[in-house]
């Protein structure tokens, strides 16, 4: 097939084939990160600059996902989607274990790539000193597996906790982590504190929100 999706390459890695990727409904941990503060970078710089400080960017948090068991879906631009439990499947204890560790080893790697970025003057051109780290994480029912047809097919997770997990992420104060209830409930009450409700169109209940704080999770 042209497209491999990722998550074959992934499993391929760690001689793991027998995967049945069929859509079927599971609960996963959706994680959604972004960054803020690109776009605004990119008009200062040339595009082809512009094109390696992402791909820095990009192979930096896809070692840190796959680095703490995670699966990574898509890149959205500078957005990245990864999933957790799917298409391995994991306790949603252990979901959360690894989508928040996740979180904070990407916190902790944009930091090392803004202190790089800055030796090298990348933002000279601007007022921006860094790019800041926004994340959604939360718990939910999606249908994952292997959509499109025999041509083109693509491994990925469907549903609103997908969305959730985006909007969690664009409510969340830069450089933080921002959690749903669900996955609040797997974490120490001192590791989260209470954020804002989020209305979300399109989704008929408010979520609750928990902010986490970038301490490394006790197992
Ligand atoms: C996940 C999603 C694509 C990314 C969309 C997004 C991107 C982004 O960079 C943000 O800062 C916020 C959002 C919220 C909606 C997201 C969409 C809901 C369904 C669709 O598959
Ligand atoms: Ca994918
Ligand atoms: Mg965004
Ligand atoms: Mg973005």
């Amino acid at each position: 097939k042209r497209f491999l999706p990722a998550v074959l390459v992934q499993k391929a890695a760690t001689g793991d084939l027998t995967l049945d990727l069929r859509p079927e409904p599971r609960l996963i941990t959706v994680l959604f990160s972004d960054i803020v503060g690109f776009t605004q970078l990119s008009n200062t710089l040339r595009s082809r600059r512009v094109a390696e400080l992402l791909n820095e960017y990009l192979e930096a948090m896809t070692k840190v996902v796959f680095g703490n068991g995670g699966t990574v879906d898509k890149f959205m631009g500078d957005a990245i989607l990864a999933l957790y439990g799917a298409p391995e499947e994991l306790t949603p204890n252990e979901q959360v274990r690894r989508a928040i560790n996740t979180a904070r080893a990407m916190h902790r790697s944009l930091a090392e790539l803004n202190q790089r970025w800055r030796n090298q003057g990348v933002f000279d051109g601007d007022r921006l000193t860094s790019v800041q780290f926004r994340c959604g994480i939360h718990q939910g029912t999606a249908v994952v597996g292997m959509f499109g047809s025999a041509e083109r097919a693509d491994y990925t997770a469907i549903g609103p906790s997908v969305n959730i997990a985006a909007r969690l992420q664009a409510a969340a104060v830069p450089g933080t982590i921002l959690v749903s209830a669900a996955v609040a409930d797997y974490l120490q009450e001192e590791e989260i504190t209470k954020g804002s409700p989020l209305e979300l169109k399109g989704v008929d209940e408010t979520v609750l929100t928990f902010a986490v704080i970038p301490e490394v999770m006790v197992n």
